[in-house]
């Protein structure tokens, strides 16, 4: 029989973005060879190009995979976002194409949170602004505009992962905590939620976003919203750069409307270190700009690469797909001496029939079937006889709707 299930030692896998060695260590360990990994993210003709071969791609934040070149990418089985955010990549057509993409959802969750519990100490206590006349020789001592943060209102837009470590954090620290979620939240502690996102700007001394990035988001803080914030209130986004007008938040600043902002995520970001960051926040003192490191602690930064990389390795050993973020989710056991073969499809009516009468036709036994939708997608797995898997294969290629199969041994 020929054979039908890739051998391991010819799966690609391509890492980008400085991806921690610790996603290289899983692999090789689960008997990976073929994995490159660059520390920057590849200008898109050159991602394309490198796409063509890969069976596997793990990202971060920078690099886009659009439709376009999701298409470049014939043999890709899954991506890894080794990150929270799922935005860069256009999931739909991701589906479409049976790529199924897992991400990290919680491993820099408290990286963020810290962070952004310094930056409020920091800009409530003018530090920025200190810090930068010191530098340049001044020397600005005074207790002018520099608050205790305990007794505050922290105001946190997006109460999910990030936001409710936050809150926990701070009413540690004694802030009083007041959020605004689109879906009722359980509050933890004392925090309370906001009757609306007008109700909380007026209220917050420090306002922290914590949203994803989403046609709803976009833009969400803008000039009007930023003149609903008390003056002398501070405006923390480490969520992502295109929830805050950035040119608004500057003028706030410059009027003085604002205390301070802290910046870690830009509607433009540099591809690497080697780029030039241009920002209207560039040189104002009271700002803390920070280069999208909100998650980039050692420690988050390994067990991302854990994390993802053993979804990874899950998916491609065994067609497990938990926690996937646009596929189906099915949890697999092992296969049990047979050949498991893996079909994603489109969800339309009369498909699993005609998978079915594949095997009933063909008279091809099946051990174990598992199947699972999702959306306009379906994703059956099959255990069968070693001798019936290469047939079973070319058959199922064949009926009408398949996006994807492979079988695995
Ligand atoms: N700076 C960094 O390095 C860094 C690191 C991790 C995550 N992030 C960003 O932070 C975001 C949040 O992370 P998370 O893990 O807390 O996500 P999450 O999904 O757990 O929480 C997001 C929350 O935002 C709420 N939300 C959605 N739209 C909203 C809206 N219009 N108004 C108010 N609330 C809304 C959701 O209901 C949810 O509760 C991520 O999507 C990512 O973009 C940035
Ligand atoms: O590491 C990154 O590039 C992104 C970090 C953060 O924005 C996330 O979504 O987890």
């Amino acid at each position: 029989m020929s054979k039908t299930s890739l051998d391991k030692s010819k799966i690609k896998f391509l890492l980008l973005e400085g991806i921690h060695p610790s996603a290289v260590e899983v692999l090789r360990s689960a008997g990976y060879s073929q994995i490159e990994a660059l520390s920057g993210a590849l200008p898109e003709p050159e991602l394309k190009a490198k796409l063509a071969e890969v069976h596997f791609l793990g990202i971060r934040s920078r690099t886009q995979l659009t439709r376009e070149v999701l298409a470049a990418a014939p043999k890709l089985v899954a991506v890894g976002c080794f990150c929270i955010g799922t935005n860069q990549v256009d999931l739909e057509a991701a589906a479409e194409q049976g790529v199924a993409v897992f991400n990290a959802p919680y491993s820099n969750t408290r990286s963020v949170a810290e962070l952004v519990l310094a930056e409020a100490i920091l800009l409530l206590r003018g530090v920025p602004e200190k810090n930068a006349v010191a530098h340049r020789g001044g020397w600005l001592k005074s207790a002018d505009k520099s608050y205790e943060i305990r007794g505050k209102t922290l105001g946190i837009v997006g109460y999910g992962s990030i936001g409710t470590q936050l809150s926990v954090l701070a009413e540690g620290l004694g802030m009083q905590v007041l959020f605004h979620d689109v879906v009722a939240k359980l509050p933890l502690g004392n925090a309370r939620q906001a009757a609306n996102l007008p109700a909380l700007l007026a209220q917050s001394d420090v306002l922290s976003l914590h949203v994803p990035e989403l046609p709803s988001t976009e833009w969400l803080i803008g000039a009007a919203e930023i003149a609903a914030m008390k003056p002398g209130a501070v405006l923390i986004n480490a969520s992502r750069g295109s929830v805050v007008v950035i040119e608004a938040l500057a003028e706030a600043l410059r009027s003085g409307h604002l205390l301070g902002a802290a910046v870690d995520v830009f509607p433009e970001e540099p591809r690497s270190n080697q780029d030039t960051f241009e920002s209207p926040l560039r040189g104002l003192d009271r700002v803390i700009l920070t280069p999208h490191i909100g998650g980039s602690t050692l420690e988050a930064q390994a067990n991302i690469g854990l994390e993802v990389a053993e979804k990874l390795v899950k998916y491609s050993d065994n067609g497990t797909s938990t926690s996937a973020v646009n596929f189906p989710e099915v949890a697999l056991p092992g296969q049990r001496g047979q050949h498991r073969i893996l079909h994603v499809h489109r969800n339309v009516p009369g498909v699993l029939s005609q998978i079915n009468r594949v095997f009933s036709e063909q008279e091809i036994n099946i051990a174990a079937q598992y199947l699972q939708t999702r959306g306009d997608i379906g994703y059956v797995v099959i255990d069968v006889d070693a001798a019936s898997s290469e047939l079973a294969l070319e058959q199922l290629a064949l009926v009408p709707g398949t996006l994807r199969s492979r079988v695995l041994f």
